[in-house]
């Protein structure tokens, strides 16, 4: 059976009209819900810890901003949109004393509920809108009058209303203009947590590399090879994203295409998809989650030492020089 869809004219806004919205942060997410729901006609506080450098960058977006105490306190949702390796000590430092019966506590990805490293309070109602796209982008598609697909969860319901505030939730930020449906706090963790790491960011990123470094290694000119293996890959993700497979196909040569059924194949194999799946395992099991934290809360010498090596890697050197050549392309830092 098919999912159910909701569209704009399926979500009613007002259970969350004349309430107010806390958002907690003002990062990538946090910004565009911030935005959305102010230029969707909410009333929106940031909540931002003591000293915060993104304090300025949100009142000059024409954001009234509070410590996150007080904004919790305050509010009638709060919606947390910190690292997740951060939260729970905010949680339960600046969110939980503060956070009375019926009001909503509200996420933008299930991982701290999940993985039981957050346990909100009976009495109040506990839900989850995950755009289904990085945080600049949800600010940029809602501004050019479009929208991100979204998913939501009810995770409790305190209030017999939690489902009707998520979705209006979802309307304010925009999703329900591009289709948003139902999921539980499981499926979204663990969905997401997949998708990022196999295809989205871990799986997009090792393909291009792996290009790039094949064609450098034989002797061909970086250049040639950076256009052929990362610039253009957006242009033929643009035609798949706006036709799918078929129309992305339509668009390329016979020879591309009898190529991409021919080689498609022995890059993805078999091996690849078992490994898909034991990658999904550790996210089932929680080692991924495990693996995360511990890195986390030994500050991240794991990650910050794969940030160091990328960033001289000839892929980012001559990628730099040659976008700095595109005046099309955007050269204006992202706003958080
Ligand atoms: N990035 C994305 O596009 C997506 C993210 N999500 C989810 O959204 C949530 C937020 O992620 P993301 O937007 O990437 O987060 P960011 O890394 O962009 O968050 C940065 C913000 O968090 C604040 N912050 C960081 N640490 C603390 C702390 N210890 N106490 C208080 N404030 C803190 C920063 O405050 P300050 O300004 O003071 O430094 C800043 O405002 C996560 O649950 C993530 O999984 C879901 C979908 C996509
Ligand atoms: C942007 C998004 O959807 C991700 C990849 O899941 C994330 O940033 O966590
Ligand atoms: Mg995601
Ligand atoms: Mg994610």
């Amino acid at each position: 059976m098919a999912a159910k869809m909701y569209y704009d004219r399926d979500v009613d806004t007002a259970p969350i009209e004349n309430k107010l919205i806390a958002i907690i942060g003002y990062g990538s997410q946090a910004h565009a819900h911030a935005q959305n729901l102010r230029d969707s006609g909410f009333n929106v506080v940031v909540g931002l810890r003591e000293g915060s450098s993104s304090r300025a960058k949100a009142e000059q977006a024409g954001l009234r901003v509070a410590r996150i105490e007080d904004a919790t306190r305050e509010a009638d949702v709060v919606m947390l949109l910190i690292p997740d390796e951060n939260q729970p000590a905010t949680y339960t430092e600046s969110i939980e004393p503060h956070l009375t019966d019926g009001k909503a506590l509200a996420f933008g990805h299930g991982f701290n509920v999940h993985f039981g490293r957050i346990k909100p309070p009976a009495g109040v109602d506990v839900f989850l809108v995950a755009p289904k796209g990085p945080g600049h982008m949800l600010r940029r598609v809602y501004a050019d009058g479009a929208g991100m697909p979204g998913i939501f969860a009810v995770g409790q319901d305190a209030t017999g209303q939690a489902r009707d505030i998520a979705l209006a939730y979802a309307r304010g930020i925009g999703c329900t203009r591009a289709g948003v449906l139902e999921t539980t706090f499981k499926e979204e963790t663990e969905t997401d947590l997949f998708g990022e790491q196999s295809v989205l960011c871990g799986g997009v990123t090792h393909l291009i590399q792996a290009g790039f470094e094949t064609l450098v290694d034989a002797g061909y000119q970086p250049e040639i090879a950076y256009f052929e293996t990362l610039h253009e890959v957006k242009l033929i993700v643009d035609l798949i994203y706006e036709k799918g497979f078929e129309g992305m196909r339509h668009s390329i040569s016979n020879t591309a295409e009898f190529g991409d059924y021919v080689t498609g194949p022995r890059i993805i194999t078999d091996e690849t998809k078992a490994t898909m799946r034991d990658v999904l395992s550790d996210i089932q099991t929680g080692k991924f989650a495990q693996r995360f934290i511990e890195d986390a809360e030994s500050g991240f010498p794991y990650m910050n030492g794969e940030r160091s090596k990328m960033r001289d890697h000839k892929l980012e050197t001559v990628g730099k020089e040659l976008r700095d050549m595109m005046p099309f392309i955007s050269k204006k830092e992202l706003e958080v």
